[in-house]
């Protein structure tokens, strides 16, 4: 079924992390997400303070960055990075997976690392969302970093940070879809740039999408790509 206008912009988390983001471009964001009622605003962390003062009025979340965007910090800098995210306002957080970790066969570590996040997100009712950047995966890795997510207390696993060389695909909701429990969610990222491919990832599995593109999402009269 295809979700309302209102329905699908309550999906979509609005997203500027480009390095070059000013305030005033942040400003614009936050006007955006509260028009069109996105679910959050998705900000680099600098910015965090300054959007949930920009959003107080209104529904819309503050979402931002952590470990971003290769993942590879040591656990106490992103454990402090997310501390700070929610001492400032940030009600969601898109922490990227260590992926270096990941591949190494360190899995405990990355699962430990997660799970403290996901705890510190729950104790200041939180969410968390893991990055694990399928782009880096093959099929293999992706089920086993889905079930690590899930088995550590992720809300989110999310396809990827919009820095790799490719974003979310199809095969990868379908894949995460069928590999974590019905309870953890799964967010689509990365090059969603039409109606047409947001309307697909969420059919394919997807309950969250993030984009740079948010405000073409919405619009009903498009020409069909993916
Ligand atoms: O987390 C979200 C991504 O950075 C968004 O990627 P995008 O700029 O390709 O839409």
């Amino acid at each position: 079924m295809i979700p309302s206008f209102t329905d699908l912009a309550s999906r979509i988390d609005h997203t500027l992390l480009r390095p070059d983001a000013t305030r005033s471009q942040i400003v614009q964001l936050c006007a955006e997400a509260a028009s069109a009622q996105f679910a959050t605003v998705c900000v680099p962390p600098c910015y965090v303070r300054f959007a949930a003062d920009e959003l107080r009025e209104t529904s819309v979340l503050v979402c931002t960055v952590v470990g971003f965007p290769l993942g590879y910090q040591i656990t106490k800098v992103k454990f402090f990075e997310a501390h700070q995210a929610l001492t400032d306002g940030a009600k969601e957080l898109d922490m990227v997976m260590n992926i270096a970790a990941f591949k190494s066969g360190r899995l405990e570590e990355v699962e430990e690392e997660i799970g403290q996040l996901a705890e510190l997100c729950h104790f200041k009712n939180a969410l968390l969302k893991v990055i694990i950047e399928t782009a880096l995966l093959n099929e293999e890795e992706i089920v086993t970093a889905c079930k690590l997510c899930a088995s550590a207390g992720a809300d989110f696993v999310k396809t990827s940070t919009g820095f790799a060389s490719r974003g979310a695909s199809l095969a990868d909701i379908e894949l995460m879809r069928r590999s974590l429990p019905s309870n953890i969610r799964i967010k689509a990222a990365g090059g969603i740039r039409t109606r047409v491919a947001a309307l697909a990832l969420l059919a394919a599995g997807a309950d969250r999408l993030g984009s740079s593109n948010s405000l073409a999402l919405l619009e009903e009269n498009e020409t069909p790509a993916l």
